[in-house]
């Protein structure tokens, strides 16, 4: 959708109240659970003060409400485990954490207590669950070009699942395995034709890109032949992920009942019957608040069920144990990104309107999700309450791009000036994972918040850092 026809960029909008509501008990606001104003209208995170953690960490800083994150994790872990129970007809659930959302060592440690395993995409993902202490066989490895590398680490740790992604992988993975003299367990990703997600970058099931194996081509089909035909690889299961930032979850219903007939198919020509299939993950979050309700665990895991229930019925096949793959819905909404206002800017508008520009100390490198997908987000004045009549603004970082913009939209009290602090909620995922090092400014650090303590999970880069990796 253009900009220009969302709620918050036509008409500003002040952000959702804080504390976020929570309507089930599950999180599903745009703060996280443990974010709320002080007395004297200070923002809080977890009981501290967003001013002492910017005093002694310094902005931008990403900072994650630990107890929300998990709260989010466990609330996954239980529905799934409830809907997906034998009592419910069914074969059980595994949830892995997409890592990619955003992964370090404290995160992945969190959602493993919580009883998660961990999905990851890449050898640093991986290095990074293992150094978490997650067991080999919790974590999958996906990833449309793995090198041999990544494969050979994957395999020596004893990854419980591959995630094949084209023909000449099966080759490469095989070759691995046998080199390592262990059976690889693998799943084919299957492209199903369902297109979702809330931005063309980001939908990943549709056949004009370059994820998985296309059902109606036949190739996810031969890739099943493929793997059976080979010793040194155990065909464990199918996968599939339509995309990301879905609110909707007719799509997975769609997909599910593909892969299910794949998988009967594949049981009734051949005999192998997959013990497993993976529908992926793509859950949405509420950015703004103006997006419609986001699904609650227990809603994705009984809509799941119910339709794996229906279709194994109907296609006469026991049921698989099902696994899913939330990243954002997990980290996202646990984090908001602190920033210290700069530079504020007063701009007439061809509608004879103003719009506000305030300019915060990053951007574009540790949030590039409105560059890159016309992603929207909303703000807070956080280290100060105001009834400052409210301005249409938008909130801008410190690149050299006009498209350098963190909220497109956005009522700010109109006595908005420099030193304050703001806060943008709900940038935990494919933020600082995504972030980078544009006009060679340093990443923020990734800090933690319980209990009124905060602890530093990523430290902030430095000019150093960055000086170190220049040869000169
Ligand atoms: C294969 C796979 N699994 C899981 C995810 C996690 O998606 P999300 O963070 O939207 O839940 C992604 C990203 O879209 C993905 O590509
Ligand atoms: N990075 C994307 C999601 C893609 C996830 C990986 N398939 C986002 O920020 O929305």
């Amino acid at each position: 959708m253009p900009h220009d026809q969302h709620p918050a960029q036509a008409e500003a909008v002040e952000a959702p109240a804080l504390p976020a509501p929570e309507p089930d008990g599950t999180p599903t606001g745009v703060w996280s659970t443990g974010t709320g104003r002080g007395d004297d209208g200070a923002l809080r995170v977890a009981g501290l003060d967003v001013r002492d953690l910017a005093r002694e960490h310094g902005t931008p800083a990403y900072v994650v409400d630990e107890a929300d994150l998990r709260t989010r994790a466990r609330a996954y872990a239980t529905a799934f485990a409830e809907a997906f129970a034998p009592e419910a007809g069914l074969a059980g659930a595994d949830v892995y954490y997409a890592g990619k959302a955003f992964l370090s060592v404290a995160v992945a440690r969190w959602v493993h207590e919580e009883g998660l395993r961990v999905d990851t995409a890449t050898g640093g993902e991986l290095a990074v669950a293992l150094r978490a202490g997650v067991p080999g066989e919790a974590i999958g490895l996906h990833g449309n070009n793995k090198s041999d590398a990544e494969l050979t680490t994957a395999l020596e740790h004893g990854v419980g699942r591959v995630v094949v992604d084209s023909l000449p992988e099966i080759e490469r993975v095989a070759a691995v395995a046998e080199r390592l003299g262990v059976v690889a367990p693998v799943m084919v990703r299957v492209t199903t034709g369902v297109h979702a997600g809330g931005h063309q970058f980001i939908a990943t099931a549709h056949e004009d890109q370059k994820f998985g194996l296309s059902l109606t081509s036949g190739a996810a089909r031969k890739a099943v032949d493929e793997i059976l035909a080979r010793p040194g690889l155990d065909l464990i299961g199918l996968h599939s992920h339509i995309g990301s930032q879905i609110l909707d979850l007719a799509g997975f219903e769609v997909a599910a009942r593909a892969v299910l007939g794949l998988r009967a198919e594949v049981a009734a020509q051949t005999g192998h019957l997959m013990p497993e299939v993976d529908l992926g993950g793509g859950y949405g979050i509420a950015y703004t608040g103006h997006e419609g309700p986001a699904p609650t665990p227990a809603q994705i895991a009984t809509t799941l069920a119910d339709v794996v229930r229906r279709t194994c019925a109907e296609l006469g096949t026991p049921v698989p144990r099902i696994s899913v793959e939330p990243g954002r819905s997990i980290v996202g909404p646990s984090t908001l990104t602190l920033y210290t206002v700069g530079t504020v800017k007063d701009v007439a508008l061809d509608d004879g309107g103003r719009r506000t520009y305030v300019s915060v100390d990053g951007g574009m490198s540790d949030n590039i999700r409105p560059a890159l997908y016309e992603a929207e987000y909303t703000a807070a004045l956080a280290s100060r309450a105001s009834d400052a009549e409210p301005v249409r603004a938008r909130v801008v970082g410190k690149h050299c791009e006009s498209g350098d913009i963190v909220v497109h939209g956005v009522a700010l009290p109109g006595d908005v000036h420099d030193g304050d602090l703001l806060a943008v909620p709900a940038t935990g995922a494919y933020g600082r994972s995504m972030a980078s090092n544009y006009n060679l400014v340093p990443r923020p650090p990734v800090l933690a918040v319980r209990d009124g303590a905060a602890r530093v999970l990523v430290r902030r880069e430095t000019i150093e850092d960055l000086l170190a990796l220049d040869e000169g």
